[in-house]
């Protein structure tokens, strides 16, 4: 791993010329992987209210402006960069909330790998930094009118600083009572499909003749809320979101009976005769594969609704009603001036000066080892702290500030 500094791009060419020595105007960081020079700061072209992202490649000595997937961080005073496995660069925002300080710009992960390859160009994608491991959002699936929504319903009432709720995209008509933006967000087939081609959905599906879809941002805003992200998706969405760096505890709902649930779907009076023949004829697939599939993570009978209730609490871990908000993120803020150093796959930094532009040994360490899930979506299991090379050494590694 190479030394990183805070940088003008401005001084690329010099940069070029002599290395890694780099003028510093703290708005902007460039960070070096292979031939390619990631330059981090300023406005994009597209949003000046957003941190830019563009690459420099050293062997055409070409410009590129990368397509940028996920949320893109907020633009700050100052960052610092680093990059972490080869795969994604650590952007440490100054002066920033607590939630809003840790980010990383994934530039070589599989999902970004992926992405270049569907997308057929230069791909990044923004991941927010989440500390410790968050929980895991939820997927609950099953065929229409087993009870998904009722069940998920109960849970957000019980525990409503707990949960929130992934708002789909769909081009199904909403029904009488369902709300934009509350039960989906109701939007036509056109647009849909272009967000889907834009890299803006974290999976989707065609599901009873309509198209339906989960938003990266709609997991997201869910996320930065604090809260545990439910997904009610179908079979064939609950296998995507698998194959993607989301960690998601995955349930599948069962009626008791085939006649049973067909019970509930004509009971529930929301869709034509022909609309609730082509359900059950899809419900006969969706259960096949959702018993048989070895997707799941857990298979729960939706018979009596209060055990079936009881057995999903168990399921999540809730017991009693502690319902509670995740601690946000705490910051670390890096001076100026340091350098970067790689030992038993963790990241130190060491700082020459402190905030005030004293001279200080202090030494973070960021454990990259550790990370899970990125984009889409966040990354979680930053463990980060400070330790005290004077009395430990460096070997110790003893921590002495957690993060
Ligand atoms: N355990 C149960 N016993 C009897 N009726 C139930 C039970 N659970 C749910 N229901 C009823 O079954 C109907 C379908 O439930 P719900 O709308 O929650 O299904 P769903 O799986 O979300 O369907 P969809 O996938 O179409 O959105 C509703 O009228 C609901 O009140
Ligand atoms: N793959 C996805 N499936 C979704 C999504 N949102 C809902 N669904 C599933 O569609 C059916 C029908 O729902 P309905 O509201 O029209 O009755 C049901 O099985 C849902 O689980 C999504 O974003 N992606």
């Amino acid at each position: 791993m190479g030394e990183v500094h805070e940088s003008s791009a401005d001084g690329l060419e010099e940069f070029l010329a002599v290395g890694l020595d780099l003028e510093s105007n703290g708005c902007q960081t460039a960070t070096m992987l292979g031939e390619k020079i990631y330059v981090i700061g300023g406005g994009s072209d597209d949003d000046a209210l957003s941190i830019g992202v563009r690459i420099l490649d050293k062997s055409t000595g070409k410009w590129e402006i990368p397509m940028v997937l996920g949320t893109v961080p907020a633009p700050c005073k100052s960052h610092s960069a680093v990059f972490l496995n080869k795969e994604r660069i650590l952007v440490l925002k100054r002066d920033s909330a607590p939630d809003d300080c840790t980010w990383f710009l994934e530039v070589d992960t599989l999902f970004v790998k992926e992405q270049k390859e569907i997308l057929g160009t230069e791909v990044v994608a923004w991941s927010k930094g989440v500390n410790g491991d968050g929980p895991k959002p939820v997927v609950i699936s099953g065929p229409s009118g087993v009870g998904k929504g009722t069940l998920i319903n109960k849970l957000m009432n019980e525990f409503p600083s707990t949960f929130g709720f992934s708002v789909s995209h769909t081009t199904r008509a909403p029904r009488e009572k369902e709300k934009n933006g509350v039960h989906y967000h109701f939007t036509e087939r056109s647009i849909m499909e272009k967000d889907i081609r834009d890299g803006k959905f974290l999976e989707s599906a065609h599901v009873h003749g309509n198209l339906y879809g989960t938003s990266i941002e709609a997991v997201e805003v869910v996320t930065d809320s604090g809260k545990r992200c439910i997904l009610d998706i179908d079979v064939q969405g609950a296998r995507s979101v698998k194959a993607s760096s989301l960690e998601v505890v995955s349930i599948f709902m069962c009626p008791p009976s085939f006649e049973e649930l067909e019970k509930r779907l004509r009971a529930r009076g929301t869709e034509t005769e022909e609309q609730v023949q082509k359900r059950l004829r899809n419900a006969r697939a969706e259960l096949e594969q959702g018993k048989s599939s070895g997707l799941f993570d857990h298979i729960v009978v939706n018979d009596n609704l209060e055990t079936c209730y009881a057995n999903l609490k168990k399921i999540l871990n809730l017991n009693g009603s502690n319902d509670d908000v995740c601690q946000p993120s705490k910051c670390i803020e890096l001076p100026a001036g340091y350098s970067v150093s790689e030992m038993d796959q963790k990241v130190l930094i060491h700082c020459g000066t402190n905030e005030e532009g004293n001279a200080s040994n202090s030494l973070y360490v960021f454990d990259a080892s550790l990370l899970k899930g990125g984009a889409p979506g966040r990354t979680r299991g930053l463990n980060a702290y400070a330790i005290d090379p004077f009395t430990e050494g460096l070997n110790g590694l003893k921590q002495v500030k957690s993060f």
